[in-house]
């Protein structure tokens, strides 16, 4: 069966309550690809907000959570709280949380089997930065940061997305190109293939994120190994409709 593309919007900490309606009611209009799936990520502060306003064919992602179900974790949420108003994904391992926050490979792994267990389907992000990649380190990095991921995501790989956002393409404009996306799409599906299983690695969904428009999405969506996006800046705009259907 071919992998069906998925879309996520990442708004990251944008928006406030006028704002997110506005993106929903653009998003109700459409028209979406009805053969796309589609998941937006919600400031926590918003998420049971928008599960309530979205219609049934959109999902909603938290950006974030924690790594057990409750306690004393000040200012965090947990994969049951996301649960509880009706959400059903989460992002994990955005390269933002990596970097700022100082999250690390384990404890993404520590997150993500946290989240399958609970019944969440998780957008595991993986991605080098600009000095990585001109050190040639790149799929050092990418594979690095995936198997850490191996045990944590189990038998559970159908409940999982890998996003692939060189660091140096994300906000700054700069978008890979179709071939540099691609050749780590592939590569990465080959080291999925020795490492976890061939079944995995065509199976597999690979979003790529960092730079997407509406201009740019249709040429992305092309190459084989690409399965969909996940965008950032453009998902609070009204080209994200475009780029949901990138592939029509
Ligand atoms: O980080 C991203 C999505 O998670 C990409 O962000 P931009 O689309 O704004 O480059």
């Amino acid at each position: 069966m071919g992998r069906k593309f998925v879309v996520g919007g990442n708004w990251k900490m944008n928006g406030d309550k006028k704002q997110v309606t506005e993106i929903v009611e653009t998003l109700k209009k459409g028209p979406l690809d009805p053969n796309v799936e589609v998941v937006i990520g919600v400031p926590a502060i918003y998420l049971a907000y928008v599960q309530s306003i979205v219609p049934g064919t959109i999902s909603v992602a938290a950006q974030n959570c924690w790594k057990v179900a409750k306690g004393a974790f000040t200012g965090e949420i947990s994969p049951a709280m996301i649960k509880d108003i009706g959400a059903n994904w989460v992002i994990l391992g955005h390269s933002e949380r990596r970097t700022i926050f100082g999250e690390k490979d384990e404890l993404v792994a520590e997150k993500v089997a946290h989240a399958l267990e609970n019944g969440l389907k998780v957008i595991a992000c993986i991605g080098e930065t600009l000095e990585e990649r001109e050190a040639g380190k790149t799929e050092e990095v990418v594979f690095r940061q995936t198997k850490a991921l191996l045990p944590a995501i189990g038998n559970n790989w159908a409940n999982v997305v890998l996003a692939y956002e060189p660091v140096w393409a994300i906000g700054t404009g700069k978008t890979a190109s179709p071939q540099q996306a691609q050749d780590v799409h592939a590569s990465l599906r080959n080291w999925l293939s020795a490492n976890a299983s061939p079944d995995v690695a065509t199976s597999v969904r690979i979003q790529y994120g960092g730079s997407v428009t509406g201009a740019n999405a249709k040429e992305l969506a092309s190459c084989p190994d690409i399965d969909g996006f996940l965008v950032g800046g453009a998902s609070l705009k009204p080209e994200f409709v475009d780029i949901v259907n990138a592939t029509q």
